[in-house]
C-alpha cells in the first residue's frame, strides 16, 4: 500500500512551502506538478486568469465545485476580502482529506468551508447549511458532465443573482460541450472564452467566464 499522488503532492507542500504563506503553497504544487508528477490542478497559467477574475469580482460568497487537492481553493481564498467565505465541494473523501491539509498549511482554513459529498445533493442545501443567499462567484472544476446540471441547479435554487460570475475550467480539455452549448446560447448569460493551455502542458484548454444576467 504505497502513497497516492495527492499524498505525494501534500508531502511536497509540507517539505517546500512555508506554513501560513499561500503563495509558497501554490509555488510548491506547481513545481511538483511540472517537475515530478502531473496532477489536475488548474495550474499557474489558467490560475493567473482565475486570479484576475476573482480579483475583479471580489466576492463576499464564493463556491468551488471540485476541490481535488485544494490548489485552486488556495488561489481563490488568498484573494478574498476579510469576512468573505469560500465553500468548496468535493465528492472524493481521499481528495478532501489532502485538500484540508493543504488549505491548513496555507493558513486559509478560516476562509474556507470544505464539504464532502456529491454537488447535486449539496447545492440545494447551501441556504440551510451555510445561510448563503446567493454566490457572487462560482468556479466549476469537478466532473465535466456535472457542469451543466449543476449550473441549472444553481439557477433553480436561486443561488445566482444578477451579476454572479461562473468560471469553468477545462471547457476544451477534457471538454464540457453540453455546458458550453447551453451557456453560450442562453439569453440569461453573457459569456467569454479565455484561451489557455491544459495545466503544465502545451495542449489547448481554456476557461469560460459567464455572467448571470438575472
Ligand atoms: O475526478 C474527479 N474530479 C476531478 C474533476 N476534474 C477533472 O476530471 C480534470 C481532468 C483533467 C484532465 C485533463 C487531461 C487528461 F488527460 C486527464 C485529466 C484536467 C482537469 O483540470 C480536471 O479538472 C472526481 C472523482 C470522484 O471520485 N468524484 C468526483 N470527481
Ligand atoms: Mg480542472
Amino acid at each position: 500500500t504505497g502513497s497516492t499522488r495527492p499524498q505525494r503532492l501534500l508531502r511536497a507542500v509540507q517539505k517546500n512551502a512555508t506554513q501560513g504563506d499561500p503563495q509558497s503553497v501554490i509555488n510548491a504544487i506547481d513545481h511538483f506538478c511540472r517537475h515530478k508528477e502531473w496532477a489536475m490542478n488548474v495550474g499557474d497559467e489558467k490560475g493567473s486568469i482565475l486570479d484576475s477574475v476573482v480579483s475583479e469580482v471580489n466576492p463576499s460568497t464564493a463556491l468551488e465545485l471540485g476541490t481535488y487537492c485544494g490548489y485552486s481553493t488556495v488561489r481563490i481564498a488568498r484573494l478574498l476580502p476579510p469576512g468573505s467565505q469560500l465553500i468548496t465541494l468535493e465528492f472524493n473523501p481521499a481528495y478532501a482529506a489532502v485538500a484540508k491539509q493543504v488549505i491548513g498549511w496555507a493558513g486559509l482554513q478560516d476562509k474556507v468551508q470544505l464539504v464532502e459529498g456529491p454537488s447535486g445533493d449539496l447545492i440545494p442545501q447551501m441556504k440551510d447549511l451555510f445561510g448563503v443567499q446567493s454566490f457572487d462567484f462560482v468556479f466549476l472544476d469537478h466532473w465535466k458532465d456535472r457542469y451543466l446540471p449543476d449550473a441549472k441547479l444553481l439557477e433553480e435554487c436561486s443561488l445566482l443573482r444578477k451579476g454572479s460570475v461562473l468560471l469553468a475550467d477545462n471547457v476544451i480539455c477534457p471538454g464540457t460541450p453540453e455546458y458550453l452549448e447551453y451557456i453560450r446560447n442562453s439569453p440569461r448569460y453573457e459569456s467569454r472564452y479565455f484561451k489557455s493551455h491544459l495545466e503544465y502542458t502545451k495542449v489547448e484548454d481554456g476557461l469560460e467566464k459567464s455572467v448571470f444576467l438575472g
